[in-house]
Order: structure tokens, then C-alpha cells, then sequence
């Protein structure tokens, strides 16, 4: 199942978060990679000011798997 608010496309999760300014996606994207890192599971991404955008896939099976639905919950757990 989909976790909430992201978009399953071509063997991806996909989600944009919206912060108040740079500072605060920022810190997000810190918190995201604490939690990549401790999953060994890590995101594509991109940042422009106060938005990320964010691809979730598993390079090592060519597509997604229970590993980015894991991750895109957790990342869902710090919103
Ligand atoms: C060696 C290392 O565990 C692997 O390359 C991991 C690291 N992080 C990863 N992240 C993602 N998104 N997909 C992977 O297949 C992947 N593989």
C-alpha cells in the first residue's frame, strides 16, 4: 500500500514537501538522512529553497520494494 501523500510512478515513490524557507528543509533533509543512513536505504533527491523532492527506488531489485515503502512511512513519521 501507498503510504500517504506519496505517488507510486514507474517503480518509484515520489513525494514533494513544502517548508517555510531553506532553514527548515534543511533540517528535514537532515533528519531524512539519519533515518537513510540507519536503514542503509537512501532516497534520490533534489532541494530548491524551501522545497524537496524526493524519488524512492531500490537500485539493487531495478525497482521499488518493501524497503521505500519503509522509509517513505518513516519519513512521513517526522512531518
Ligand atoms: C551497499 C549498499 O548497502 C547498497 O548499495 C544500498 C545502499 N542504499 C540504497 N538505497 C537505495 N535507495 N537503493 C539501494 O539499492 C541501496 N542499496
Amino acid at each position: 500500500m501507498t503510504p500517504d501523500g506519496w505517488t507510486e510512478d514507474d517503480g518509484a515513490l515520489t513525494r514533494q514537501f513544502t517548508f517555510q524557507d531553506f532553514s527548515e528543509a534543511w533540517g528535514f533533509m537532515t533528519r531524512v538522512a539519519m533515518l537513510a543512513e540507519t536503514a542503509d536505504h537512501h532516497p534520490e533527491w533534489s532541494n530548491v529553497y524551501n522545497r524537496v523532492d524526493i524519488r524512492l527506488t531500490t537500485h539493487d531489485a531495478g525497482g521499488l520494494t518493501d524497503k521505500d515503502t519503509a522509509l517513505a512511512t518513516a519519513i512521513n513519521g517526522l512531518m
